[in-house]
Formats: C-alpha cells, sequence, structure tokens
C-alpha cells in the first residue's frame, strides 16, 4: 500500500491539473502573440511561448486535460465493452466466447500504430476519432483479462456455492464473479489509460490526432521539434511533462498490480507497466532469478565405479524467461533437471552445488517440503507423455488428482477445472477428451495433457524436458506455442531442455550449451547463435539443416562418463584442436557470456 503513495498523489496531482485548468489563473492557450513567438521568457509566461506566441505553460496544463481525457474515455469505453465480452465468453463459452476471443485476437493481429493510422484515415483526424481508435486497441486487453479470470472463477467453490443456491445467472456475474475479478480489471484499467496516454502523444505528433489549435503534447512537440534551433527549451516541456506523466502512472500501475497481486487476485505476467508500453525504453536492475543453480555436480555409483554425468553445471532463469538446455544425447542434460528437481535415481547423488528456488536451496530442503514444490510452485514435464500418464485413469482424472494433490478443492470442482485446463491447452472438445484414457489420445494430445497437469497450480517455475522429441514436427510447433503462450500469460521461467537447436532459436532467452557432463557454452541465444565462440557450439549450429544444403554432421560421439578425455572434452571430435587443448579448460568470461574453450579468442 505504501508504494501507491507517491505514484498515486503524482496522478492525482496531474488529474487535478487537468481538470482545474479552467479555473486556473492561467493565459488563453490559443490565443497568438506573434510579436513574442519563441520567447524564452515573459512576465506571466515562466515558460516562454511558443512558435505562434501561446503560452507554453498553459498549453501544457490544457494539454493534460486533452490528454488525460482522450486516455480516460477511451479505457473507460474498452474496459465497459471488453469486460462485458469477457465477462460472457467466459461464463456461458459457446458463440459468446468464439466471437469475443476471436475479435480479439483479430485485433492484436495488427501493429496497434497501424491499425490506429488505418481508422484515423479513414475516419479523419479529431478527439472523437482518437478515442474511438484508442477503445479498440485497448479492448482485446479487458477481454482477455477478464475471460481468463472468469473461466478460472468459474469452477471455484464459492461460485459453485451460489449456483447451487439457484441465483440467477446476472446476480452472480455482478454480485460474485466481477467483484473477484475487479483488481485484476483495474490493473488493466491503468495500464490502458497510461498506454493511451502515449498513443495519444504519437498520433497528434503524427498530425493524427488532435485537431489544432486545441493544445496536446503530441502537437507541441511537432511544433517545438520545428523550431528546435531557435528555441531548445521549448521541445524539453511537453517532453518532460509527458515522460513524467508517463512514469508516475507506469509506477502507479506497478504498485497496484503488486497490491492486487498479494490479494492473489490476479495472475497477469510479473512485467513492469512500463516496459508493456515502452518495451526496452527504462531498463531495469536485472530481477532476481527464479532459479539460480550454481556449482552442480552429479555422481552416480555404477558396479565399473563412480561416474559424474554433471559437473560443476551453473546457470539461472528469471520469471517470464525461457532458459533452454541444448546438446547432443548423454550430455548430462535430463540428470541436471532430475537433481534440481529432486528426482534422481537411489544410485545417484548430488556431490556439490546449489539449486536456489526463490531464495531456497532446493537440494537442502526436507523430502516433503520439495515434494510439496514438485507440481506445486515447480512442474515438469517429461519427453515421453505415454509413459508418464496412467494407462488405467481418464486423463481428466489424472488432472483432477493434480489439482487435488496440492488444493484442497471438491472432486467435482477439481473435475470441472480439469476440463478448463484442458481446453486452455488447446484439446477441442475437453469435456469428451477428460473422459478419453491416454492411449484413446494422440501423442499431441498427450504432450497437451501433461502440459495442463504440469500448469495445475499455477507454476512459477516449469521444467520441460524434450517435450516435443516424440511429436512430429507440425505437433511440436503447436506444442512450443502452447508453451510460450502459458509463459507470457502466467510469467513463469522455464527451463526447456532440448537436442533442437530450432527449437531454441524460437523459444528461448537464454541457452546453455552442455557437452560431457559440463557446461561449454552460456549466453542469450541471440549472441549465441550470432557468434558462437565455443567449437561444439558452433558444430551444433553447423548440424542444422538449412534449406538444401547438406548439413555438417559432428563426427564421433560424445565420450562416455567413465571415459572423459583430459583437458578439453570436446577435443577429439574438434577440428580446431592443438596440444594446448589438453590442458585442463575453465569457463571464462566472454563480455556477457562464458565459454569453456582455451582457444576462443583465437577462433573469435
Ligand atoms: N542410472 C544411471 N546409471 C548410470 N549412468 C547413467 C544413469 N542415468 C544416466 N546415466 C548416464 O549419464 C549421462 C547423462 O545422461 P542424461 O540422461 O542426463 O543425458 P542427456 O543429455 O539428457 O541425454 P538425452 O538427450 O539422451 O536424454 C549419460 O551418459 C548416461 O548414460
Amino acid at each position: 500500500m505504501k508504494r501507491l503513495i507517491l505514484p498515486g498523489a503524482m496522478v492525482a496531482f496531474i488529474v487535478l491539473l487537468a481538470l482545474l485548468a479552467p479555473v486556473l489563473p492561467l493565459p488563453d492557450p490559443v490565443r497568438q502573440d506573434v510579436a513574442n513567438r519563441l520567447a524564452a521568457w515573459l512576465p506571466g509566461s515562466p515558460l516562454g511561448r511558443d512558435e505562434f506566441g501561446r503560452d507554453i505553460l498553459s498549453r501544457i496544463i490544457w494539454g493534460a486535460r486533452a490528454s488525460l481525457a482522450v486516455a480516460f474515455a477511451s479505457a473507460a469505453i474498452a474496459c465497459l465493452v471488453g469486460t462485458t465480452l469477457g465477462l460472457l465468453a467466459g461464463w456461458f463459452r459457446g458463440l459468446a466466447e468464439f466471437f469475443a476471443v476471436r475479435t480479439a485476437d483479430v485485433v492484436l493481429c495488427f501493429p496497434p500504430i497501424l491499425l490506429a493510422l488505418l481508422v484515423v484515415t479513414l475516419l479523419g483526424p479529431g478527439t472523437a476519432t482518437l478515442i474511438l481508435v484508442l477503445s479498440i486497441l485497448y479492448l482485446p486487453g479487458f477481454v482477455r483479462v477478464t475471460y481468463a479470470e472468469v473461466l478460472s472463477a468459474r469452477g471455484q467453490d464459492y461460485v459453485e456455492a451460489v449456483r447451487a443456491l439457484g441465483a440467477p445467472t446476472p446476480r452472480i456475474l455482478s454480485r460474485t464473479v466481477l467483484p473477484n475479478i475487479a483488481g485484476p480489471v483495474l490493473v488493466q484499467f491503468s495500464l490502458a489509460v497510461a498506454a493511451a496516454v502515449v498513443v495519444e502523444s504519437g498520433l497528434s505528433f503524427l498530425g493524427l490526432g488532435v485537431v489544432p489549435p486545441t493544445p496536446s503534447w503530441g502537437l507541441m512537440i511537432r511544433g517545438a521539434r520545428a523550431t528546435m534551433e531557435q528555441a531548445p527549451t521549448y521541445l524539453l516541456y511537453p517532453c518532460l511533462a509527458l515522460t513524467v506523466t508517463i512514469l508516475a502512472m507506469n509506477m502507479l500501475c506497478d504498485a497496484l498490480r503488486d497490491a492486487v497481486d498479494r490479494k492473489g487476485g490476479t495472475r497477469a505476467p510479473k512485467l513492469r507497466a512500463v516496459d508493456r508500453i515502452l518495451p526496452g525504453l527504462f531498463p531495469t536492475r536485472e530481477p532476481a532469478p527464479l532459479l539460480e543453480v550454481q556449482g552442480l555436480t552429479v555422481d552416480i555409483a555404477t558396479p565399473g565405479g563412480a561416474i559424474r554425468p554433471v559437473e560443476d553445471v551453473s546457470f539461472a532463469v528469471r520469471a517470464g524467461e525461457t532458459l533452454a538446455i541444448v546438446g547432443e544425447s548423454g550430455s548430462g542434460k535430463s540428470i541436471t533437471a532430475t537433481a534440481v528437481m529432486g528426482l534422481l535415481p537411489p544410485v545417484a547423488q548430488v556431490t556439490a552445488g546449489v539449486a536456489r528456488f526463490e531464495g531456497r536451496d532446493l537440494l537442502d530442503l526436507p523430502e516433503e517440503e520439495r515434494r510439496r514444490l514438485r507440481g506445486g510452485a515447480i512442474a515438469m514435464v517429461f519427453q515421453d507423455p505415454m509413459s508418464s500418464l496412467n494407462p488405467v485413469h481418464r486423463v481428466g482424472d489424472q488432472v483432477a488428482e493434480a489439482i487435488r494433490a496440492h488444493r484442497d478443492v471438491s472432486a467435482a470442482a477439481a473435475s470441472q477445472e480439469a476440463v478448463e485446463l484442458l481446453k486452455r491447452v488447446g484439446i477441442a472438445d475437453p469435456e469428451r477428451r477428460a473422459r478419453a484414457y491416454p492411449h484413446e489420445l494422440s501423442g499431441g494430445m498427450r504432450q497437451r495433457v501433461m502440459i495442463a497437469m504440469a500448469i495445475a497450480n499455477r507454476p512459477r517455475l516449469l521444467i520441460a524436458d524434450e517435450p516435443t522429441t516424440a511429436l512430429d514436427v507440425t505437433v511440436q510447433a503447436g506444442i512450443l506455442d502452447l508453451l510460450a503462450q502459458l509463459r507470457r500469460e502466467t510469467g513463469m521461467g522455464v527451463v526447456l531442455i532440448t537436442h533442437s537447436l530450432g527449437v531454441v532459436a524460437e523459444t528461448a532467452d537464454e541457452v546453455v550449451v552442455m557437452y560431457a557432463a559440463q557446461v561449454v557454452e552460456r549466453g542469450t541465444v541471440a549472441e549465441v547463435f550470432a557468434r558462437p565462440l565455443h567449437p561444439y557450439t558452433r558444430a551444433l549450429l553447423a548440424a542444422v539443416p538449412e534449406g538444401d544444403a547438406e548439413p555438417e554432421g559432428i563426427p564421433g560421439v560424445v565420450p562416455r562418463p567413465d571415459a572423459w578425455p583430459p583437458g578439453c572434452r570436446f577435443a577429439p571430435r574438434c577440428s580446431f584442436a592443438t596440444p594446448i587443448c589438453e590442458r585442463p579448460q575453465v569457463l571464462e568470461q566472454a563480455g556477457e557470456r562464458l565459454v569453456r574453450c582455451i582457444r576462443w579468442k583465437d577462433l573469435a
């Protein structure tokens, strides 16, 4: 609540100034005085005059009025229409759902500024057109938020209870459902207002928004830009007004979201409001990692002696990000994941390292606490859904069981939620499919069921071990899209284990390349793919088929864990190897990246 005070006061001050503009002792914002054009200061005009001699301070305050009026009006219309559509879609499903969700999807298909330009070009600039455009732009956000919240609220016991009491639908919707989804809708509203102020100024700047001489910040920036050389400070004032307003609103949105989140009322992604509106404009402090693995080492006792299939592995995953672990078969990817989950076979043992999840070392937790986290805050999807699903139980029951293992809900509510989850992961006719046994479903559908089970308790971290390997290419794409969509919607962090660099390129933010139990390269996907530093990463990339070109295979095979070569483990297969590679290798910092190759500088 304390975090709301400062931004709340700033926004209240700006809104108050805008509201009081007509009664404040300000000069007429449209009265021209050409003799004093571009004056830096005049008595009664502390910020000077613009290119037509109009008072800048007065125009900034009146401009706030224009910007905020458009922003609030459009957000209010979008909120009213979007929330109603989302409410009906989530409650009645069927045609209402199809109409509302598809309409939102269609709007979202257009880049916002293009859609705005299209409508403004068709209807001509003006305040009314602006409000219409912005309402259309922000409508899908409200539809989606409300729809998702209603879907989840529908299955709650308190809703079931009023239904059982025979309350009429409008009453359930207005008295029971709506108050429970008001938090996320309010956050969405504040986001829409802040975003609308930016777009309004942008369109006015382009001459497609507020019509002159009405004061508007966008128009002022446009005018000031033309006279930048004669009066540089003129440009500063409207830009400052816009920046301060947006920052105050974004801080308010973030504080509101946090306040609502604490009550557990929303599952909005933990993206800052400012990043949703102006992505990348204000880089932040790196958020603390959700999962931080450091120096993980696993030993396995075998009849021939102990082997070390995972050695000194470190990586970090942040909320809302996907980290991919790649490498050929036998490089230690799965053992790394199972060690983090506490699911190692009895012969295997973590001999060093930590795996901190939200600050707590998973490797050090009592088994009971770890069990509670598994399938709850941390979920896992395995490669082969056929062997991970129980063949003698219906899939709906298995999803419901995953829900009931972690939450105290009735069997009926869990079954209903299971159907919602199956629907959410893209299974058509979920009521019927829920009654099917695993063998009656296709491989892709079974994997979707596994994902439904994994997300049943809204995990904050999902570990997916080759979730698409057993599937054909088209089904693979569907599953990866689904994972990406869930990650965006819920803000969960994802660790994706895969053989496929194509999959990494499409879905991951960071990549860890493993070879023979060790991390050989680590960095952002963009950097690693654009400029691989380790010869093994290069070889993996060269082995990806591209067009008609024959991919270059990597000669040889991954060595066995009981026979690691001395020094660089990749050296026997590496075309760049020299005798120096027989020396012990360490992970070296290469800019933002880590690479385990003594020759990386020469090769780069
Ligand atoms: N229970 C076990 N006993 C002995 N060795 C094992 C055991 N489990 C795994 N290993 C060995 O540990 C090494 C790493 O296995 P891991 O399954 O982590 O590899 P991976 O990179 O995930 O491969 P894949 O992509 O094929 O799943 C392999 O060489 C494997 O033979």
